[in-house]
């Protein structure tokens, strides 16, 4: 089949009927819950980009295997402008919602095309799971699926490891073989986006230790198998709020579920690790599926920051504030925060790396830091529009109000901005501020970027710990020459 449509994808939705709980009720037609809807909206856009000339060579490519087009997420890059094609699409999706969308299609599929095209990792430990990873990822890629994940064990004790929690199935664990696969109990966190996706696929970070052999697994099923329960979050809009008051909020929420699996059965053809610490451990370090996504989360991010940062300076203009330097001051530093991002970007891109096997993938070193600074720099964003914005983010009238004559005059002349800018034209900016920087949907924005791609202080110390293997420190050495060469001339001391 090759590219969807966006009425191909929700067909696809309705043809499943994934168990989804939403605040205490079974959600039975996930299509018309208002809470979905939205953001349904947003995901089929992206599927009719695939078919939209203006946009279809720049995220798609021909497959050399099937001839049918496909995404450029399905690309397995080798050469540096075939890595400059996943870019692109990158950049493209993640402009279709100011990267507020994390989880697009394209993130993970990206992963499964990494986990595929490393089959010689996962042949070391069990060739038949290689060879299932790459039957799955043909069929994602020819079927143009979209998938959520779960890699986390859910939060429950965390000074213990799985095999030491307080029932056996909390983290999710195999239960037992049986002919026709894995049974499957217990939970995962956190799939977001899980109730409008096609699949699940369950793998993890790294942390399993000896004991753990049962919850070291990695496999994929629809999301609509039987046993599996997707449990919602509290949602942070309900569907009904309007888009003149939510600009944001109302159409880019991105849904988070706790997975739970209740003796779900995997087909062995699905099983792509299982019963091996050691394998689940290197899984993500060896293959690229930490480099590769994190491309991804590098371009989406540097969307999101430069969108935060217009935000920041339309709303100090509308107010007449960006004549003043402690404004200036904090505009200036969002503007080179994008910048650094930008630049770590190219350089990614440029400085790519080829591993033994052939696949291009960008600069590991300049992907971390993007990693290791944005979690800091958006938070950053964000209080600078709260900062800004002050008081005024909190006065904003609704929609309603400026639709309602007996008030429109006074809406008019008491919200209206600098010379040259009217009350709605303020109010609709405040809006958007608002949802980014106030809302409960802004928040879990800032939070995402804290912690979507781990807990950023460790990845910092991995990234140090990594860095000092590495290092020579031979500047330092030379330095010291000097400093030798002085010791060198003492005479010795007596003992
Ligand atoms: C909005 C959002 C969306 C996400 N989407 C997904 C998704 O789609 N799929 C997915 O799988 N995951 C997703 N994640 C999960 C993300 O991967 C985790 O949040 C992240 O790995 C951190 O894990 P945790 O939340 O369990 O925090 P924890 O690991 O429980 O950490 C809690 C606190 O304790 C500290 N801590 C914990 N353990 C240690 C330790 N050993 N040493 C030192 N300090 C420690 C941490 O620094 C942190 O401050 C998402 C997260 C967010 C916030
Ligand atoms: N955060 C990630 C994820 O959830 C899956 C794969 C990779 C990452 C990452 O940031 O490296």
């Amino acid at each position: 089949m090759g590219i969807r449509t966006g009425t191909q994808y929700i067909e696809g939705l309705k043809s499943r009927s994934p168990e989804i709980w939403l605040e205490g009720r079974r959600v039975t037609d996930v299509i018309n819950e208002p809470v979905f809807k939205q953001p349904i909206e947003e995901i089929a856009k992206l599927y009719d980009m695939q078919h939209d000339p203006k946009y279809q060579d720049a995220i798609t490519h021909i497959c050399e295997e099937t001839g049918e087009r496909v995404n450029n997420a399905f690309l397995h890059p080798t050469t540096y402008e075939q890595l400059m094609a996943r870019s692109q699409l990158f950049e493209i999706y993640a402009r279709s919602t100011f990267g507020l969308m994390g989880r697009t299609p394209d993130f993970l599929n990206v992963v499964v095309t990494g986990m595929a095209h490393n089959g010689w990792f996962l042949d070391q430990y069990n060739p038949e799971w290689s060879v299932n990873i790459r039957n799955y990822y043909n069929y994602i890629r020819d079927n143009d699926l979209f998938l959520t994940h779960a890699i986390i064990n859910p939060q429950n004790d965390r000074s213990k490891n799985s095999h030491g929690q307080k029932d056996m199935f909390t983290h999710l664990g195999a239960v037992e073989e049986t002919p026709e696969g894995l049974i499957v109990r217990g939970a995962k966190m956190l799939a977001t986006l899980a109730p409008i996706t096609d699949e699940v696929i369950i793998y993890s970070f790294p942390g399993f230790a000896p004991g753990d052999e049962r919850y070291a697994l990695a496999f994929a099923v629809p999301v609509d198998t039987p046993g599996l329960k997707l449990l919602c979050r509290e949602p942070m809009q309900d569907g009904k709020r309007s888009q003149f008051d939510h600009p944001l909020a109302s159409r880019f929420e991105e849904m988070d579920a706790l997975l739970v699996f209740n003796d779900v059965l995997v087909p062995w053809d699905r099983v792509f690790l299982y019963n091996n610490v050691e394998a689940a451990n290197l899984l993500y370090p060896k293959t690229g599926i930490a480099q590769q996504p994190a491309h991804q989360s590098g371009v989406r991010g540097y969307v999101k920051l430069a969108f935060a940062t217009e935000v920041a300076c339309k709303l100090a203009d509308s107010i007449g504030v960006d004549g003043y330097l402690n404004v200036q001051n904090d505009l200036g530093e969002l503007v080179q925060n994008v910048e650094v991002i930008r630049s770590l970007l190219r350089v990614a891109e440029y400085e790519y790396e080829t591993t033994a096997s052939g696949e291009v993938m960008p600069n590991a070193a300049a992907l971390e830091t993007i990693r290791g600074m944005l979690p800091k720099m958006y938070p950053r964003a964000i209080e600078v529009i709260q900062i800004i914005g002050a008081g005024g983010l909190l006065m904003s009238p609704t929609g309603n109000d400026f639709n309602a004559p007996e008030i429109r005059s006074e809406i008019d002349k008491y919200y209206l901005g600098r010379d040259g800018v009217d009350s709605l034209e303020r109010v609709k900016l405040f809006k958007l501020a608002w949802d980014l920087c106030g809302e409960a949907f802004g928040q879990r924005l800032v939070q995402y970027e804290r912690y979507y791609t781990g807990d950023p202080i460790r990845k910092r110390a991995i990234f140090y710990n990594g860095y000092k293997r590495k290092a020579t420190f031979s500047m330092v050495d030379e330095a010291l020459s000097v400093t030798n060469q002085f010791v060198k001339d003492q005479p010795k001391l007596a003992k």
